[in-house]
């Protein structure tokens, strides 16, 4: 049962509160009614405990938790297909990201997630490849003779044949990476927090700054100005020390899949518009309304502001992604290819077949290049371009298989960015999503376990506690 306390409680961020946002049913203290029979076939989505508005990573991680503690749930998403931002396309028998976001978790830590364990990162070759000045350093890639082992990359760094002009850069950041590699996780939350940018000046040189880490740095996390908070570029770069960069086998879209294969036959709906939500009740574009004990919106910021007016909408990173298939592979080398040099529009590019073969049908070379930011107006023919210059080949004869922009790509966290904002708006309201996380994969679905846990609790289900200010959400 709901207890009383709880239920009269006020909503625990009245800043977040939309508005005009009617107070459920359950919260006025009226009669919890039972557990409610899992929406059926048709039009009619009928009744359930709880209505989960969006089949993103955090809306499904939230639905397995809920059915997991014996709920009827409805996951309503509007798409032909779960994933969200993170859904992979099949075209051609090409898997093609709409983001296509890097992996940087290592195989145990992903298999730690709840929900993806069976999800394997396909690893780009050691290092980076970065193109600066007209020409191709490889830096973090381990010497052929090197032990393997842990922080491989940045004990190469700090141990490679130098190239004379750049020796004693490349020693000075292979030296903090291997300290950064060896630092735990709390220690460099604890660290005061300033833009990447200001950090990272303060600790090397600007030219490794601006040739090495910059262009890294945005291809981890997709701000190419490093106005990203110092502690969430610490860990993108205790990430790539420590060998983690990689991309889960099969496409982004591999994570979702996976949650949404794991929910009860006919709690997922897609195909399915929200139009209006309340604690008791969503309201649908064409097949009716739900009625329900509680409401979690997982739709990303945006349209969960248009849901609820009132919520805080932060800022976005844009990412545009283009796949291109070749009459042959330009490299057969897996390497994460950086452009450093100004002027773009590529940010950075790699031979994904080569990274994953499982996303290219018949051998079949698959290219997939980022642009970041607001794309040019002729971005494909300028793409193609730098593509030719960059991968030193003709590209007149490659065939663009997609082009994605998304606009709220990748969250933006500046200093400051709250890792943990609340996920309960009122008894029978939640939302979650990357605008209630951190900034990472982990937190992201860890805002979707929050909510859950905060549903279970105001349904009486699990004792109530204070919103985990998690180590791991930050992480
Ligand atoms: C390989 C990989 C690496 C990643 N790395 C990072 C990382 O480093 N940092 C990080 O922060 N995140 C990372 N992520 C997570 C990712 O960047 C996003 O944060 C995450 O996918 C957002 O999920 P979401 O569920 O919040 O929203 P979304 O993916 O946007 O899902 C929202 C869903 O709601 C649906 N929807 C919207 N409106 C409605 C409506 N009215 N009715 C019904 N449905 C609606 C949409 O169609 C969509 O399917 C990574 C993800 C992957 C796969």
């Amino acid at each position: 049962m709901l207890s009383t306390a709880r239920s009269a409680q006020q909503a625990q961020h009245a800043d977040d509160v939309p508005e005009g946002t009617s107070v459920p049913e359950a919260a006025q203290g009226t009669a919890v009614p039972r557990p409610r029979r899992a929406a059926g076939g048709g039009d009619d989505l009928g009744e359930v405990d709880v209505v989960v508005v969006g089949a993103g990573l955090a809306g499904l991680t939230a639905a397995r938790r809920l059915t997991g503690a014996g709920l009827s749930v409805a996951v309503l998403e509007a798409e032909p297909h779960p994933g969200g931002r993170h859904a992979t396309a099949v075209t051609d028998g090409f898997r093609l990201d709409r983001v296509g976001r890097l992996l940087t978790l290592s195989a145990e830590e992903l298999r730690a997630l709840p929900g993806l364990d069976g999800v394997v990162p396909r690893p780009f070759a050691p290092g980076v490849l970065i193109h600066s000045d007209g020409r191709y350093a490889r830096w973090g890639a381990p010497h052929p003779r090197a032990r393997r082992g842990a922080f491989t990359v940045a004990r190469a760094l700090a141990s490679a044949p130098r190239h004379p002009a750049a020796s004693l850069d490349q020693a000075r950041l292979g030296a903090s990476l291997v300290r950064l590699a060896a630092t735990p996780t709390q220690r460099l939350l604890a660290r005061p927090e300033r833009t990447a940018r200001e950090a990272l000046s303060g600790r090397l040189p600007a030219r490794t700054v601006q040739t090495v880490l910059r262009p890294l740095l945005a291809a981890l996390l997709a701000d190419p100005d490093l106005a990203v908070s110092s502690r969430r570029a610490d860990l993108a770069l205790r990430a790539f020390a420590r060998g983690r960069v990689s991309v889960p086998e099969g496409g982004s879209g591999a994570l979702p899949e996976r949650l949404a294969a794991a929910l009860p036959p006919g709690t997922l709906r897609t195909g399915v518009r929200v139009t209006r939500v309340s604690a008791a009740r969503v309201v649908t574009a064409e097949h009716g309304t739900v009625g329900c004990r509680a409401v979690l919106l997982a739709t990303g910021a945006r349209s969960a502001a248009e849901l609820l007016p009132g919520l805080r909408v932060p800022a976005y990173h844009p990412v545009t992604v283009l796949h291109h298939t070749a009459p042959a592979a330009p490299t057969a080398d897996p390497a994460l290819l950086l452009e450093s040099d100004p002027g773009g529009p590529v940010a950075h590019t790699a031979v994904m077949s080569a990274v994953d073969p499982t996303r290219a049908p018949d051998g079949r070379p698959l290219i997939t290049s980022t642009v970041l930011g607001t794309p040019p107006d002729d971005t494909e023919r300028r793409v193609r371009k730098h593509l030719a210059a960059l991968y030193g080949t003709s590209t007149d004869e490659w065939e663009l298989l997609a082009l994605h922009h998304t606009r709220d790509a990748v969250l933006a966290t500046p200093p400051a960015h709250d890792p943990c904002r609340s996920v309960r708006l009122l008894a029978g309201l939640y939302v979650c999503g990357d605008h209630r996380a951190a900034g990472t994969l982990r937190s992201t679905l860890a805002s979707g376990e929050r909510a859950a846990r905060a549903v279970l609790a105001d349904l009486g289900l699990r004792p109530a506690a204070p919103e985990e200010a998690e180590e791991e959400a930050a992480a």
